[in-house]
């Protein structure tokens, strides 16, 4: 059953694929750009310590298995591993300062959050790319950097985001309390978690992404259709709707 938010959060953790960036950017745009990259990456910086230190713990997960070779499967299985995520980190580091890449984050993004921001929310990221591919994303979206906006970023370094071990490791590091904290992600089983952390949760089911409702969450359809749900201010004109299409 879905439960009606009734304390107001003073922390917004979001997720980044499917809740502020399009699914499709993700697996259509940056991954293909990383899968092109790596191998080239791999030669070019290979004495370059993060490269060594990812090589090493792909070697350490995949005993006897061409670190490659081992890459490029997770990149398949679109596995969230920590060196797999460092290196792709690093090709969209090139893309982004070439100008291969910009983030087009969902419109509603950046208004909402400065809109949360003004408030007095504090907002973090919490994301299975790495801090710095976090970074990135938000360093070079078409609205410009807009890092600002986010006093923390998390990444596999906490554990994964289906366990809420991990939420707790975030609670943990920053002093802040579950029940002021919502976590706004478009997978049902990150939402678990953190609910399991304590943390109050929000789904985005975007249509764009064809995102399916869950039944036992709260839902929303954009960051504005969750701030008002949770009685914070959306970043939109006012009398704007911006979508209440949340379920029962
Ligand atoms: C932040 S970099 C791009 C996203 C990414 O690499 C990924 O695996 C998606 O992870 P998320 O936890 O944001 O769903
Ligand atoms: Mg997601």
């Amino acid at each position: 059953m879905r439960e009606i938010p009734s304390h107001t959060p003073r922390v917004v953790l979001l997720d980044i694929e499917g809740t502020t960036l399009p699914v499709a950017f993700v697996h259509k745009v940056l991954f293909p750009y990383a899968r092109q990259c790596l191998p080239t990456l791999l030669q070019q910086r290979a004495t370059d310590p993060a490269v060594k230190e990812a090589l090493a713990q792909t070697r350490q997960m995949a005993p006897g298995v061409d670190p490659l070779e081992q890459l490029e499967r997770w990149m398949a299985e679109d596995a969230k591993v920590a060196p797999l995520k460092s290196l792709q980190g690093l090709c969209w580091e090139q893309g982004y300062r070439q100008g291969d890449l910009v983030a087009e984050l969902y419109p509603d993004v950046v208004p909402c959050l400065r809109a949360l921001k003004a408030a007095g929310l504090v907002l973090a990221v919490y994301s299975s790319g790495s801090e710095p591919a976090q970074k990135l994303i938000y360093g070079y979206t078409r609205q410009g950097d807009v890092t600002d906006l986010f006093s923390a970023f998390f990444d596999l370094r906490v554990g994964g985001k289906k366990e809420a071990a991990s939420y707790r490791t975030i609670l943990d590091e920053t002093g802040w309390q579950a029940a002021d904290v919502v976590f706004l992600s478009d997978v049902v089983a990150e939402l678990d978690a953190a609910a399991q952390a304590g943390l109050q949760v929000c789904q985005i089911a975007r249509p764009e992404d064809g995102t399916v409702a869950g039944t036992h969450h709260p839902v929303a359809v954009s960051l504005p259709d969750a701030a008002r749900l949770f009685g914070l201010p959306t970043g939109l004109p006012a009398g704007q709707p911006g979508g209440l299409e949340r379920g029962a």
